[in-house]
């Protein structure tokens, strides 16, 4: 995936200026940068979420697979680039039923409860949830932990088998254990999707990503891997937010 030239604005005001960054295979790339600076808002443009909103109003281009996203039939497109947010958020429905939804959202037959069962195991099976939903698959998902619900709302996004996963600040919501838990995971699946994460966990950074995006005032002030920009990162500003001067 690719952002060239990207500028969103809410009204008058400018939450994301001319960005270029691109987002590759195989990788993760976690977005960084002071409240405010458009981190998610540069996330949510990239399945058109930001479309949601009124007053938003966008200039440049947003390539998926050399395709410009604006082109794609847009619940497709959200079903190969998909969305986990902050707060998790599983439908009030069983854990099964969670995942099944995505898969019956997606041909024109829908497929019965039989012929689920193993794609939806499987996807449990790679959000890292499998072994401790195996024998509740019909319990409601509500009554999950917070974690779990946040590895369910993964696995939800993985049953599509999207190209990129969006991630924002997945688990401020979460304790540690938890939040371990899902680093771990999100360094397994870079091997099957592409991961975009939000955060504002400088360490997280640093443990999870390949390349880095330091934002500020809506510019993308520098791109580099995670080694780079935390150790020898170019721009002042980017110095000053890793060292933890500012933010
Ligand atoms: N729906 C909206 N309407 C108007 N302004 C908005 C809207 N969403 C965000 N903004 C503004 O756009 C700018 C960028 O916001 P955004 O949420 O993208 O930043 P962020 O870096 O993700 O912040 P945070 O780290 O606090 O989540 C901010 O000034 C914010 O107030």
């Amino acid at each position: 995936m690719r952002v060239d030239g990207l500028t969103i604005a809410y009204g008058e005001k400018v939450a994301v200026n001319n960005v270029t960054i691109p987002v590759r295979q195989g990788e993760v790339l976690a977005l960084i940068g002071p409240s405010g600076c458009g981190k998610t808002t540069l996330l949510r443009s990239l399945n058109r979420l930001t479309e949601l909103t009124a007053t938003a109003t966008r200039s440049g281009r947003i390539l998926l697979d050399g395709e410009d996203v604006d082109l794609l039939e847009v619940t497709r497109l959200r079903r190969r680039v998909s969305m986990v947010f902050q707060q998790p958020n599983p439908f009030p429905m069983s854990v099964f039923d969670n995942v099944a939804y995505a898969l019956r959202e997606q041909g024109s037959k829908r497929p019965g409860k039989k012929e689920l069962r193993e794609p939806v195991e499987d996807a449990l099976r790679r959000a890292g949830l499998l072994r401790e939903v195996q024998d509740d698959l019909d319990h409601p998902a509500l009554r999950l932990s917070g974690g779990q619900q946040q590895r369910l709302c993964i696995a939800r996004a993985l049953a599509a088998r999207p190209e990129v996963l969006l991630l924002d600040e997945p688990c401020s919501a979460l304790d540690p254990q938890s939040t371990a838990t899902i680093e771990d995971l999100i360094v397994q699946l870079r091997e099957e999707v592409a991961v975009v994460i939000v955060t504002h966990n400088l360490q997280q950074a640093q443990r999870i990503a390949d390349h880095v995006g330091f934002m500020y005032l809506g510019e993308l002030v520098e791109y580099g891997t995670a080694d780079q920009v935390f150790h020898r990162p170019r721009a002042r500003r980017t110095q000053d937010y890793v060292s933890g001067e500012f933010g």
